[in-house]
């Protein structure tokens, strides 16, 4: 058993007519510290993959086990609080709240149970020093660049020390040079932190820098 195992995954969306089968048989193991980027052309099915990875969307069928726990026969809470606690999610828009300063952004995960605690305060800026924003923690969304916005995503979605980390198209976004920092900050703190990490992406440049690579191609992992 690794510490995150996808067996036989499949996910229909209902239509008027067929199911649209978006996902099938898909397999993957992925164990601390290692890395995967899954490649696929639009509308392959490389969201819908990581939404059910993280816990966004139920499989139609097939289990996933993230520590040995499969999250979907988990009762909301519990469901939030395992994706809260486990699951650091990183989106190509980096959803970032933009009347919160740095540090308040990155601290939104813990506000949960109400206000931050000095531990994770203390856990924020090392993050935040981490990306190299310690000069912009108290700067809003508005007044960052595009890179340092996702830079901010990044800091944000390790705040909990998660074990496992999803990245939707982390640099899409972004131009060249930027992406490739990004890629470069996100490996290094995913091995400093002894994650997983899982992007999907149509970036060959970005894909290129992960230790393994899969295609996603007509709803199979290859
Ligand atoms: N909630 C939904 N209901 C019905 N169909 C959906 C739903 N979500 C996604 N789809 C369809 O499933 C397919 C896969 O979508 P998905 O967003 O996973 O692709 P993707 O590879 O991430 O695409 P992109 O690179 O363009 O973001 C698409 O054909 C999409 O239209």
């Amino acid at each position: 058993m690794s510490d995150l195992d996808v067996v036989s995954l499949r996910k229909e969306y209902p239509t008027r007519g067929e199911p649209l089968v978006v996902l099938q048989q898909a397999d993957l193991a992925l164990n601390a510290g290692e890395n995967l980027a899954i490649i696929g052309p639009s509308g392959s099915g490389k969201s819908t993959l990581l939404y059910c990875l993280g816990a966004l969307e139920s499989p139609t069928s097939g289990g996933v086990a993230l520590d040995g726990q499969n999250p979907f026969e988990l009762a909301e809470p519990q469901l939030a609080d395992f994706r809260n606690r486990k699951i650091g999610f990183i989106f190509q828009d980096h959803h970032l709240l933009p009347q919160l300063s740095v540090l308040e952004n990155v601290l939104v995960p813990t506000l949960a149970g109400g206000a931050a605690s000095n531990e994770a305060v203390e856990r924020a800026k090392y993050l935040i020093d981490g990306v190299g924003l310690t000069s912009r923690i108290s700067h809003r969304p508005a007044e960052l660049s595009g890179g340092e916005r996702q830079r901010v995503a990044v800091a944000r979605s390790l705040i909990h020390q998660p074990r496992l980390l999803l990245a939707d198209e982390p640099t899409g976004n972004l131009d060249r040079t930027n992406a490739e920092t990004i890629g470069r900050l996100l490996l290094d703190l995913q091995s400093q932190e002894n994650a997983m990490l899982i992007a999907v992406t149509h970036s060959m440049e970005l894909a290129e820098m992960f230790a393994a690579r899969r295609s996603l191609d007509d709803g199979r992992l290859t």
